[in-house]
């Protein structure tokens, strides 16, 4: 554990054959293993549609460490996320369906039975040949990319390198919490947005949407690093953003926010957790000609390649941001799409944030795994008040 991950993997993207599994000892371990355990329970769809799709099932394919840097893990809790149920209806199939590993969806023939679910804590069970940062029975957590097959299962195989030690201090159930929004905020904050620990102090930062999961981590990040953070939410979201440290909070619901806003100091960065029109005005709400930028969640890209299949959608999808970027350069201000990035290194720092006392969990409400469909229900809902989760099995400081 107190290892450093710089270096550590190598990046030998090797199928391990059956005959080579069993040419060492540690692969011997990771096969016998595999071989033991052929299915395990799970929730599935087999097609796409509304909440009836999802099916329970004890016969789910075991997962299996194709790669030399892989890891196993068991699931403890696993979290929901809207993703999920645009996913159970078939969003973003197109472009996922290009992504998936062939290794993973070769006895089907198709992505089907797709197990859902971006968020996991748990613990490994299994280690690929390469994996040095962790060992058996390390408890972890991690954001599943939305192309492999997800957590709301008994295991789940991720890269080792999406992969991060849990925060000490909190439950299985708290940390599935956090991983997949952490990653999208931080990817879109950091790797996006430009802003670190060491730049953010005093900077304005404007979140459109800040009572949902991104919202909510996202204000707790901004403020540990000494951003100065308005939120726009629902009157009733108000006192809950405070208490996560938001500065300023303007209600949505009152009137076009645009008008308060306007009304106050011009922001260094926006995070756009809403879409819509919201376009049309935030970008005037930037301070021009200094670096400020808009950063938008909620983009095209999935439905593009879905309606006009890869090639045109991306094509599609790359003249739309062109000329958007363009448009708002000529007036000073830059404009930009963020993406969910799965980063085991991205969660290492957020877990020191954690165990820090920086940033909590927002857990609204826990689900058994027998209720994955209610849960389902719960996110497709919306107004969401931080995270919903599943419980899938009992471990750590959950028993
Ligand atoms: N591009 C990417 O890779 C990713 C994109 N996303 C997208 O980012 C967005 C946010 O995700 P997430 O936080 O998980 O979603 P949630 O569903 O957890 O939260 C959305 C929140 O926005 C609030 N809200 C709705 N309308 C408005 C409005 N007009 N103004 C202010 N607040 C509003 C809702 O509460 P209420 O309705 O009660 O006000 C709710 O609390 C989603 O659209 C999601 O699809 C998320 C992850 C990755």
């Amino acid at each position: 554990m107190g290892s450093v991950r710089h270096g550590v993997f190598r990046r030998s993207w090797v199928h391990l054959s059956t005959s080579q599994c069993v040419s060492t000892s540690v692969s011997r371990r990771f096969c016998a293993s595999s071989r033991q355990m052929s299915v395990m329970p799970a929730w599935v769809i087999d097609n796409y549609g509304n909440n009836d799709v999802l099916r329970f099932t004890k016969n789910a394919s075991f997962p299996v460490i194709n790669y030399p840097n892989e890891v196993i893990v068991k699931v403890f809790a696993a979290g929901l996320n809207p993703l999920d149920v645009s996913m159970r209806g078939g969003y973003g199939a197109a472009t996922m369906s290009m992504q998936r590993d062939p290794l993973n969806i070769k006895q089907s023939g198709s992505e089907f039975p797709l197990i859902l679910g971006r968020d996991v804590s748990g613990v490994i069970m299994e280690c690929g040949l390469d994996v040095k940062y962790f060992r058996e029975r390390d408890e972890v957590w991690a954001a599943i990319p939305s192309w492999k097959q997800g957590s709301l299962a008994e295991f789940v195989v991720l890269s080792g390198n999406e992969v991060s030690h849990k925060p000490k201090s909190l439950s299985h159930t708290e940390a599935a919490a956090i991983p997949y929004v952490a990653t999208t905020a931080w990817s879109a904050l950091v790797n996006t947005g430009g802003l670190s620990k060491d730049n953010c102090a005093k900077k304005r930062i404007l979140i459109l949407g800040g009572s949902g999961g991104v919202g909510t981590f996202a204000i707790q990040m901004l403020k540990a690093w000494g951003a100065h953070v308005t939120v726009t939410c629902s009157q009733n979201a108000e006192q809950f953003l405070r208490g996560l440290g938001a500065d300023h909070v303007v209600d949505y619901t009152a009137g076009p926010v645009e008008e308060p806003l306007s009304a106050v100091e011009k922001f260094d960065l926006i995070l756009d957790n809403v879409g819509g029109d919201t376009e049309h005005w935030a970008l005037n709400l930037l301070k021009p000609w200094s670096g400020a930028k808009y950063v938008t969640l909620v983009t095209p890209f999935l439905q593009n390649t879905d309606r006009m299949g890869i090639a045109d959608g991306m094509m599609k999808t790359a003249a739309t941001v062109g000329s958007k970027v363009v448009k708002h350069l000529v007036k000073g201000v830059h404009y930009r799409w963020g993406f969910f990035a799965p980063s085991g290194p991205a969660l290492d720092e957020i877990r020191e944030m954690v165990d820090a006392g920086q940033i909590r969990p927002v857990v609204e409400e826990t689900f058994s795994f027998s209720q994955v469909p209610q849960a389902f229900e719960k996110v497709e809902k919306g107004h969401a008040r931080g995270k919903t989760v599943v419980q899938i099995s009992k471990g750590g400081a959950d028993v």
